[in-house]
């Protein structure tokens, strides 16, 4: 899937949310020559892999002004949710710790004009500051449900709904996961890779 076979209308999003993920494209393969954001291997599905399997989140939490997404990368899934949520008033904050990816993260915010805020930081600094703040938090690609939900738990506990994108381990994450913590979690279907799910987690308590 590349960007001159999708429309705005494809998406479901305005004229002009899609020039700015027509944009977020471009930049990202100028940088990946020499900075090499995402896998080499993505780019040519850069439309299914990582911009609509990240804008499929949007929906998930429609009522959401405040969103923490963590090790964003190259802006997978934060960036684009600002981008597409900046019609009803969404802000996202990006946490990555590596600088190059900032700088991408930064420079896109920047041409956009979205309301992203990149915290260029380890994710453990910046969650307690969000504690009873942020309405969602997401994580695509960057640890297992285990580590997820140790990280994020303060959070899930002060009322933030979790969305955490999945493979087809899921149900041996959640296996694992359950030794831990007791959580409520609907598993969904991705509407980009039919071996992929989506939780959504909106209650948590540890077994200790
Ligand atoms: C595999 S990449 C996934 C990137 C993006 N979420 C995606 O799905 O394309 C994981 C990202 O998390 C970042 N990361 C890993 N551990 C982190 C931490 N403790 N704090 C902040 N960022 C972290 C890495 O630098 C990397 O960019």
């Amino acid at each position: 899937m590349t960007s001159p076979a999708m429309t705005a209308s494809d998406l479901d999003v305005s004229r002009e949310t899609f020039e700015k993920l027509e944009l977020l494209e471009r930049e990202l393969r100028r940088w990946q020559a020499i900075k090499n954001l995402v896998g080499p291997t993505t780019l040519d599905h850069i439309w299914e892999r990582h911009i609509v399997d990240s804008l499929q989140l949007l929906e998930l939490a429609p009522e959401a002004r405040t969103w923490l997404d963590l090790g964003s990368g190259a802006g997978f899934p934060g960036l684009v949710l600002a981008i597409a949520g900046a019609e009803r008033g969404l802000r996202v904050h990006l946490v990555e710790s590596n600088s190059r990816k900032c700088a991408f993260l930064r420079h896109i915010a920047r041409l956009t004009g979205v309301a992203a805020t990149v915290h260029e930081s380890r994710l453990e600094t910046i969650i307690p500051g969000f504690v009873g703040k942020a309405d969602v938090v997401s994580a695509r690609a960057l640890a297992s449900l285990t580590m997820l939900l140790d990280w994020t738990a303060p959070l899930l506990k002060a009322g933030t709904i979790g969305l955490f994108p999945k493979g087809r381990d899921v149900e041996t994450e959640l296996t694992e996961a359950r030794k831990k913590w007791t959580f409520e979690a609907e598993i969904l279907p991705s509407l980009t890779d039919s071996d992929a799910r989506i939780l959504r987690i909106t209650s948590i308590e540890s077994h200790s």
